[in-house]
């Protein structure tokens, strides 16, 4: 990307019998500091502006950028396998939705995008067809070979997460010292790299009730959590905890953090919901290029009602965008200092 031009972004809009066709819509006419290139079926896309109230006619990727109206909108075609009913999620599409994230990922690492932006998928329809998926999250951090760690922010609060969608049996499991100290590692050059924090105070939460109550109701705080906090401690690093989940996201101590690592899923992310649905927006750290993505699911209740609130897609597209700048500005100054 050249320093002076808008960031070229894929958007995948993800399940299409969801909201996010529409809310692709709606994000292509916002006026985005990027230049948006969907990856998806062009007639799921047509359908969903129509439940806007109005048209969208597709160019191809590759035409002349320079031919484009304010209208053409552009488009990597992945066709889905059957026309598909908004509300109701067909497995048959489960192949063409991963195809799309795929092909986005790919054109990434390829140089040809600077980032991808996505939206809801569902995970049991992919699932249904035949395709193992846990999410999307897993899926680029898989195809990258890259460790990466999620996390969900607002202007309220960031949350990461040390695990991501595992059942709640395998969780405790699933906390060594060896992944907690990867997590916290990606989750601090995320914020110094990606959001020009220096020097990150990151809240770290305990697993059990009370971070385990000395030992009394747990004791993965002791024998996991504590030591390897006190290792990166060593390194320089400004953290807190394991701190007892249910007091560490009040007003007064998320002030003092610039992100909470919470332990699962469930622990971290109802409370960031809670506190900004709307313009909150899930980010994979560590991958080699910027993802961003809705913080919401497939919304099948509102799906081709036009109602759906787009706020988290655009900002989803914002986040994404000002994230490839930094990260050009960044390569542009290495280069110069190499030079
Ligand atoms: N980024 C992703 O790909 C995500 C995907 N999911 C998937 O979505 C599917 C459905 O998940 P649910 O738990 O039902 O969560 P959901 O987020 O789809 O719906 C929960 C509630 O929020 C509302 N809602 C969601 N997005 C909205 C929007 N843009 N505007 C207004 N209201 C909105 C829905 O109408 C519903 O009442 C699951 O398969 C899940 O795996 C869930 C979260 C994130
Ligand atoms: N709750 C977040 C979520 O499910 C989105 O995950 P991913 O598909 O982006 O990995």
């Amino acid at each position: 990307m050249a320093t002076d031009a808008r960031p070229r972004l894929a958007l995948v809009p993800g399940e299409p019998a969801g909201v996010g066709p529409e809310l692709a819509i709606a994000a292509l006419r916002h006026a985005a500091d990027a230049e948006l290139v969907v990856f998806g079926d062009g007639a799921t896309l047509a359908r969903a502006a129509q439940t806007l109230g109005t048209t969208a006619s597709f160019h191809p990727a590759d035409a002349d950028r320079k031919c484009l109206g304010v209208d053409g909108l552009r488009l990597v075609e992945v066709p889905n396998a059957v026309a598909s009913t908004f509300g109701t999620p067909d497995p048959r599409n489960a192949r063409s939705v991963v195809l799309a994230l795929r092909m986005a990922a790919e054109a990434c690492i390829a140089g040809e995008y600077d980032g991808i932006v996505t939206g809801p998928v569902h995970k049991a329809t992919i699932n249904a067809g035949g395709i193992a998926y846990t999410g999307t999250t897993e899926l680029l951090a898989a195809h990258a070979g890259r460790e990466v760690v999620m996390m969900l922010a607002n202007d309220i609060v960031r949350v990461a997460l040390a695990t991501t969608h595992l059942p709640l049996r395998a969780v405790a499991d699933a906390l060594t010292a060896g992944r907690l100290e990867r997590t916290l590692r990606i989750l601090h050059a995320g914020l110094r790299g990606d959001f020009g924090i220096d020097d990150p105070a990151i809240a770290v939460l305990g697993l059990n009730p009370h971070a385990g109550e000395d030992g009394h109701l747990g004791r993965e705080e002791i024998e996991t959590i504590a030591p390897v906090l006190a290792r990166l401690r060593a390194d320089g690093m400004r953290l807190t905890g394991p701190l007892p989940a249910d007091t560490a996201f009040l007003p007064r101590k998320l002030a003092e953090v610039d992100a909470v690592l919470a332990m699962y899923h469930d622990q971290g992310l109802p409370v960031l919901k809670y506190s900004g649905f709307e313009q909150a927006v899930n980010l994979t750290l560590g991958l080699p290029y910027p993802r961003v993505a809705v913080d919401h699911g497939t919304a099948l209740d509102l799906a081709g009602k036009g109602t759906a609130d787009p706020s988290s897609l655009i900002a989803a597209v914002d986040t994404c965008a000002r994230i490839a700048r930094i990260r050009r500005t960044r390569l542009c100054r290495k280069g110069e200092s190499d030079a």
